[in-house]
Order: C-alpha cells, then sequence, then structure tokens
C-alpha cells in the first residue's frame, strides 16, 4: 500500500505544472490504479478454492445432492478453510473444529448475519422472519430470547405429557402400518409442535394444520434452493416491473408471498381466537399472548409472536423427521447394534412399560447409540448459513464483508482426527471403557453455533430420548420396512 502511494505522489508532483483536464485524468487514473493494487491485495488473501468459471463462478461443480461430500473433498485439496463462487458470490466453507469454533463462536458478532436472499426478503416480505432477520435489529435478541425460554428446561418437562400421548400413538400408528413409517413420523413431529406453539390438536391424519404448514414449508424449500433465482445474483432485477419480459420470478414471489402468510396467520388466529374466548390450552402463542402479569401485549409484540411460532415448526419439523427416519435406517442396517440396545431395554425396563427419560442414566448403551446416529449422519450437515458482517482476517486468510460461511459438520463428524474410523457406525466410540476410548460427543456441533444455536437441542434429545428407545419393544419394524436403496 504505501509504495502505491508513493507512485500517486510522484504522478502528481509530476503533473503540477501540467494542464488542469490532464491532471484531473491523471487522477483519475492515479485512483484506479491504487484500487486495483488494493483490490488485488484483498485477492492475493482470500482462501483458496476450486478455480471459478467466468461469470457463473463453480456453479457446474455443485451437485444437487450431498454437497457436503464435495466439498469435503475440496477440503481435502484447498485446505480446511476454502472459497467457491456462485456468479459473483463468495462462499467459504469451514472443515475444521479450529475454524468453526474460532469464527462461528468467538467471534460470532461477526458471523450472525444471514446470507441476503432478496427473493425472500424483499420480494416475498420475510426480511423479519427469525431465519432471515439481520443481527443489528432490534427484534433478533428478542427472538432468540423467547425462543430460548420456549424450549428451555422447564418448558420441556412440561411437555412431557403430551410427548407421551403423542408417542404412544406413533406406536400405534407403526404397529398398524411400519412401511408408512415416514407419514408416521411427519405427524407426530407436526402434532407436537403445532401443539407447543398453537394449543391445536391434531386428532387426525391429513389435519387442516398440519397440511397447511407442510405446503407452506414445501415452498420454502423451493424458494430457498441454491442458485434457483438470478435476483439474488443481481439485486437490480428486483426494480424490474412486473410487466417486464424476463420479470416472472415476481409474479412467482407474489404468490409465495400469499402462501407464507397463510401459514403465519391462520394458526396464529385460531390460538388468538381462543385465547379471547377462554376455551385455549397451554402453548407458546397463549404464555406470550396472555403473560400471567395481565398486561395486554402490543401489535408489535404479537407480530413477533407470530414469526417466532413460525420458526419452531420450520427449524423443528424437518430435522426430527429426519432423524428419526435415520434411525430406522440405521437400525436396519445394524442389526447388531439394534439387538444390544433391545437386550439392554429389556434387562433394564422390563417389558411390561415402555422406557422414559428417567431411565436414561441406567441405558448407557442407547445413550451412546442415539448419539452415533446424530455423529454418523447429521441431520443439518451444513447447518445453516451465516454472512460476514465485516471483513475478517483468520490464519492469514481474509473472509470479505458480505460473504457467506458454512460450517460443514458433516465433515467435523468424520475427521478421522477426532473420531477414529469415522464412517464405521459404532456406538461403542462414546463408551468410556469400551471400543477406542470416549470420542467427542456431537450434539457440541450439530445444532449450529453462536448467537443462532438451535434452541431446539434440548426440546430434540429429551424428546428423542423417549421416542426411539420406545420403538425398540416394537423393533420387528426395522427388519420389516424398506427404505428407497437399501433392502
Ligand atoms: C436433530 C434435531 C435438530 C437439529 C440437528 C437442529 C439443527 C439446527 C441448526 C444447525 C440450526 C442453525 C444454527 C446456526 O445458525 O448456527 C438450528 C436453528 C434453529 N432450530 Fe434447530 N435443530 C434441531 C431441532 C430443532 C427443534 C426440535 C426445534 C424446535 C422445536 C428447532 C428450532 C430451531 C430454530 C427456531 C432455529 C433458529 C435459531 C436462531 O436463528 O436463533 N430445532 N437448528
Amino acid at each position: 500500500m504505501a509504495w502505491s502511494l508513493l507512485v500517486v505522489l510522484h504522478i502528481v508532483e509530476r503533473l503540477i505544472d501540467a494542464p488542469a483536464s490532464l491532471v484531473v485524468l491523471s487522477g483519475f487514473a492515479s485512483i484506479a490504479i491504487v484500487s486495483i493494487i488494493h483490490r488485488r491485495r484483498k485477492q492475493a488473501s482470500l482462501p483458496l478454492g476450486p478455480p471459478p468459471r467466468f461469470l457463473t463462478g463453480n456453479l457446474h461443480e455443485i451437485p444437487r445432492s450431498e454437497s457436503w461430500r464435495t466439498y469435503a473433498e475440496w477440503a481435502n485439496q484447498y485446505g480446511p478453510i476454502f472459497l467457491f463462487r456462485v456468479f459473483s458470490k463468495k462462499i467459504v466453507v469451514l472443515s475444521s473444529h479450529s475454524a468453526v469454533v474460532d469464527l462461528l463462536e468467538s467471534r460470532s458478532s461477526n458471523y450472525s448475519e444471514w446470507p441476503i436472499m432478496w427473493i425472500y426478503k424483499e420480494l416475498i416480505g420475510r426480511k423479519l422472519a427469525v431465519f432471515n432477520i439481520s443481527a443489528s435489529h432490534p427484534r433478533f435478541k428478542v427472538y432468540r430470547k423467547l425462543l430460548h425460554t420456549a424450549l428451555d428446561t422447564q418448558a420441556v418437562r412440561k411437555l412431557c405429557l403430551l410427548q407421551e400421548r403423542e408417542t404412544k400413538r406413533l406406536l400405534r400408528s407403526l404397529h398398524g402400518r411400519p412401511d408408512a413409517f415416514i407419514t408416521h413420523f411427519r405427524r407426530n413431529a407436526g402434532t407436537v409442535i403445532i401443539e407447543t406453539s398453537y394449543g391445536w390438536t391434531v386428532n387426525s391424519d391429513g389435519d387442516y394444520f398440519v397440511n397447511l404448514m407442510e405446503e407452506g414449508f414445501k415452498v420454502q424449500a423451493e424458494v430457498a434452493r441454491p442458485g434457483r433465482w438470478l435476483v439474488d445474483m443481481f439485486p437490480f432485477l428486483c426494480f424490474l416491473p412486473s410487466w417486464f419480459p424476463g420479470a416472472g420470478f415476481k409474479h412467482k414471489a407474489a404468490k409465495y408471498r400469499e402462501e407464507f402468510s397463510r401459514v403465519d396467520r391462520i394458526p396464529h388466529d385460531w390460538a388468538m381466537e381462543q385465547i379471547w374466548s377462554g376455551t385455549h390450552i397451554e402453548s407458546f402463542t397463549s404464555l406470550n399472548m396472555r403473560p400471567g402479569d395481565g398486561t395486554m401485549p402490543d401489535a408489535e409484540t404479537e407480530d413477533i409472536i407470530r414469526w417466532c411460532s413460525s420458526a419452531l415448526y420450520s427449524g423443528g419439523t424437518d430435522t426430527i423427521v429426519a432423524v428419526m427416519t435415520l434411525f430406522i435406517l440405521v437400525m436396519t442396517l445394524n442389526p447388531d447394534a439394534q439387538h444390544r440396545a433391545q437386550e439392554e431395554i429389556d434387562r433394564v425396563v422390563g417389558t411390561d412399560r415402555l422406557p422414559t427419560v428417567d431411565d436414561c442414566s441406567k441405558l448407557p448403551y442407547v445413550d451412546v447409540l442415539i448419539k452415533e446416529i446424530l455423529r454418523w449422519a447429521p441431520a443439518a450437515p451444513l447447518g445453516l448459513p451465516h454472512a460476514a458482517l465485516r471483513d475478517d482476517y483468520y490464519q492469514g486468510y481474509l473472509i470479505p464483508k458480505e460473504c457467506t460461511v458454512v460450517a460443514n459438520i458433516w465433515a467435523l463428524m468424520h475427521d478421522p482426527s477426532t473420531y477414529s474410523d469415522p464412517f464405521s457406525f459404532d456406538p461403542t466410540r462414546f463408551l468410556e471403557d469400551e471400543g477406542s476410548g470416549m470420542q467427542h460427543d456431537p450434539s457440541c456441533y450439530i445444532f449450529g453455533f453462536g448467537r443462532c444455536i438451535c434452541p431446539g437441542q434440548l426440546f430434540f434429545l429429551k424428546r428423542g430420548w423417549e421416542e426411539r428407545p420406545n420403538m425398540y419393544p416394537r423393533c420387528s419394524l426395522c427388519d420389516r420396512v424398506s427404505i428407497p436403496g437399501h433392502s
């Protein structure tokens, strides 16, 4: 930088007696030279990564599914902090424990932003949603506090009765139609979360609210598909009028906006009607919209509660269904692990009742089996993407402002320096006196990092503790279901 300034000064000195137009021109040229040099310096310290193509970057190399495996290969080639591009967007992927902890935990104030998705935030009108709101917005902290309180130890304890009732119902459904296990899991997860959020009890398959939420989140999956919208790469397209050729995305955005607003509005309005008529059952909405101190929440508070309830559903349902489905897959592929867990339950709990959370400490093998499922196939292999608020420097690399930062949780869970023989399924790796000794607890990573860490982890772990062991007494299920790709 210093020598480039000297060059500029030298040019200015020589031009002091030159005509004014020449001085102006040279001024511009000097600024351009300095900024090019400055930019090159910045480029030089960016993390390495696969060479991008002109215009589209590395878009052609990103697989449609299991992208975490490709990222893990790139990490082997370019290092645990590498960068690739989708058009002009820069994406930095972290694949080592130290990088993830140092950046996403210790410097979380710089990495709590979400990447800007123009279609979602500006055209569909969801910039205040929990998964989109800027970390500098005053609501950011309010959301986090509410969500964490809604799912803290005390709240989860209160949910035990609901869990127990729904677990029994799930077991009956699995017993009746084991092949439809994914449908049963969806209904079970949806029921527990809708009742927790709004106080609505799901009594039948094809429930109106469950269907409404499912439709809404199908739209969400479609909208959030990486590289789907050109407007996310070229935000100026937002300003095209709807009649302009090629602006069809604006019509789609208007349709999505309407569909999302139904998801946010209808269950909330129903819960409010129940509260006003005094017929509600306790839920996240009722506790916050009718607090014990008799205060009347204002419109701002109501809007906050509405966004948080909808985040509980979108954050909780798919992840729970994914883990329960993986449980079936893993039990089918590992009959020895299944039999050992079942033997432990029969010995400790007996055959005349179902296991409960209180049995947890007496069932060490079942406990580590659940840990190993979470490690072997993490439900959110890339967590959620974040964005850098400012330029940051780490281990000689520049992590540029506004670039997307992703933690490859799947790679961390399969890192041979942390987990011996990481691709084999081996619950004993977490048992102190067996296997290769106690290895790192995956719960430290699979629920994300920093300020946006998952508020549902306790809820999931406690609830998971009831549900998965409870499936053992029906474990013939695991011999009878068929999973695509695994006979
Ligand atoms: C195995 C189960 C689960 C996994 C693996 C999981 C994983 C995650 C991850 C990786 C994040 C992003 C954290 C980050 O940005 O660094 C997250 C956020 C979130 N999760 Fe979960 N989650 C699970 C269960 C749940 C459940 C059961 C609920 C609700 C009942 C829930 C609600 C949320 C919410 C609301 C957020 C957004 C938090 C925020 O932005 O502050 N999750 N989860």
